[in-house]
């Protein structure tokens, strides 16, 4: 059977009351409704299309395991515009586990993870220095974010450092991710031509890099030199003579790269925003926060060691603070998949065509997985663990798309909270978390920052001992 619901008004659909949710504080309120009339499966029309919507986990992770190949990867035209052919968002089946496999193993390794924590607290540490010179002036994390996490993206894909090609990547980058939710229209003077022209003009500098490693690869026979960054992987992929293995096309390299600086751009400032915010609401949370990085910190100081990134990963309570942000942000709410055969999953039937929507918020935002969902409680991760990934906690997906970034996130947020808590204090302005059509900040939260002079940052009227 395909399940219940309603197709709403005639060619709008359901539209107007899923985009309304989307602005209000309570965004899964859309998918609450109709999982209480219809079951937490359930049919509906959005957005110029009839589908199927799963708030129910055991269902979404059959969707995200895809076996038998059932289901490939849905996006809004506008996107599948931007992204190439070969996209790794787009490619299915032997080829896009191959690429899976590749990028998640090299931003897994240790190797990589001890090179980036050197640059990532390099970025940091600049950032929020670059800050305190606004004096008094608040800045904007939301947009002030993105210029650590790009850099740090751009690092990891290729090595570039902060210059010239850094800046015109960055500038052209925010041009072409403004067409990502756009009307796919292309003619000139459109929002989605100009970011195609924005893209056409980062791929000239990203192809002539990948030109001077493939020859520099090639004088060494594809041998030679370590991986450094996620353009050594996939490069050195095509030197192998293995022709049972699925590759990339070599010029599509470039198209995969620059679609990776989505997370620069977007997914990990928007997390970093949101935690300084859940925080900033949350003194008692903070203090135990402080501490614990403060601790960290005497314990280097006294030892006069560097920080290694297991230092940073292995801190309990800010692994929560993180888990935690990522289940109440939500900033993939859902992903959707189109169904390449029929599929019936738990008796509901998924016709060929179809599109489902499996719901990540309705998961997180559920009080029947967390008690007062509402309320940012790192403690609540004290009994699960950090680490889980279980059927309802899917900040980073889940099965054989499951986030290739995910460690590097998690890593890339701890740096940022132990230097923004153990050497700054900062108040933040009032402002509202915005969730359609992405998660942001109203106001991109204003911020003012101060060092911390002497002493401990703990308030002392906070009495960690009664949390
Ligand atoms: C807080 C930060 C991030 C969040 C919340 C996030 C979330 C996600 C989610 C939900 C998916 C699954 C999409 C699907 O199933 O269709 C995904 C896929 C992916 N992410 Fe992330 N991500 C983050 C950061 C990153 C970073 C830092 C990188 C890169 C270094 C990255 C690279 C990717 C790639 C390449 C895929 C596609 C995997 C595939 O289709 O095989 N992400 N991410």
């Amino acid at each position: 059977m395909i399940p219940k619901g309603s197709s709403g008004w005639p060619i709008v659909g359901e539209t107007l009351d899923f985009i309304a949710s989307g602005y209000s504080s309570r965004p899964v309120r859309f998918m609450e409704k109709r999982a209480a009339l219809y079951g937490k499966v359930f049919r509906t029309h959005i957005l110029g299309k009839a589908i199927i919507v799963s708030t129910d986990p055991e269902v979404n992770k059959v969707v995200l395991h895809n076996h038998g190949n059932a289901f490939v990867p849905h996006y809004p035209k506008s996107i599948s515009e931007l992204l190439g052919k070969y996209s790794i968002l787009h490619i299915n089946g032997p080829l896009q586990k191959r690429v899976h496999a590749l990028i998640g193993g090299f931003l897994r390794s240790p190797q990589f993870k001890a090179q980036i924590t050197r640059d990532i607290e390099r970025s940091v540490r600049h950032a929020l220095s670059s800050w305190m010179e606004k004096e008094n002036h608040p800045i904007y994390l939301q947009e002030e974010s993105k210029k650590i996490a790009f850099e740090v993206m751009v690092r990891t894909l290729m090595s570039v450092g902060p210059g010239e090609d850094l800046n015109f990547l960055s500038r052209e980058f925010e041009e072409y991710s403004k067409g990502l939710i756009s009307l796919p229209i292309k003619l000139p003077g459109t929002r989605l031509y100009k970011s195609l022209k924005a893209k056409g003009r980062m791929l000239k500098v990203v192809r002539s890099i990948i030109e001077q490693r493939k020859m520099a690869m090639e004088e060494k026979d594809g041998k030679g030199s370590i991986i450094k960054d996620v353009v050594d992987v996939l490069l050195r992929d095509t030197f192998q003579s293995d022709e049972t293995q699925p590759r990339l096309p070599l010029d599509s390299i470039s198209e995969n790269i620059i679609e990776m600086m989505i997370p620069g751009e977007e997914s990990v400032p928007t997390a970093l925003t949101l935690a300084v915010k859940f925080l900033s609401d949350s003194p008692v949370v903070l203090a135990r926060l402080v501490e614990e990085n403060m601790e960290l910190m005497r314990q280097k100081a006294e030892l006069g060691d560097e920080y290694n990134w297991i230092d940073y990963v292995s801190l309990p309570f800010t692994q929560n603070v993180i888990s935690e942000t990522l289940r109440m942000a939500n900033i993939v709410n859902a992903v959707w998949r189109e169904a390449v055969k029929d599929v019936t999953i738990k008796g509901h039937l998924i016709p060929r065509g179809w599109c489902v929507l499996t719901s990540f918020s309705s998961l997180h935002m559920d009080e029947a997985n967390y008690e007062n969902p509402y309320e940012f409680n790192p403690c609540r991760w004290e009994k699960t663990g950090t680490t889980v990934n279980s059927n309802t906690f899917t900040p980073f997906g889940g099965g054989q798309r499951l986030c290739p970034g995910l460690e590097l996130s998690r890593l890339e947020i701890a740096i940022f909270l132990h230097h923004l808590v153990t050497t700054y204090r900062w108040v933040a302005e009032d402002d509202d978390i915005t969730y359609f059509p992405f998660v942001r900040m109203k106001r991109k939260l204003p911020i003012t920052i101060t060092p911390i002079v002497g002493g401990h940052p703990l308030k002392p009227h906070i009495d960690l001992d009664n949390y």
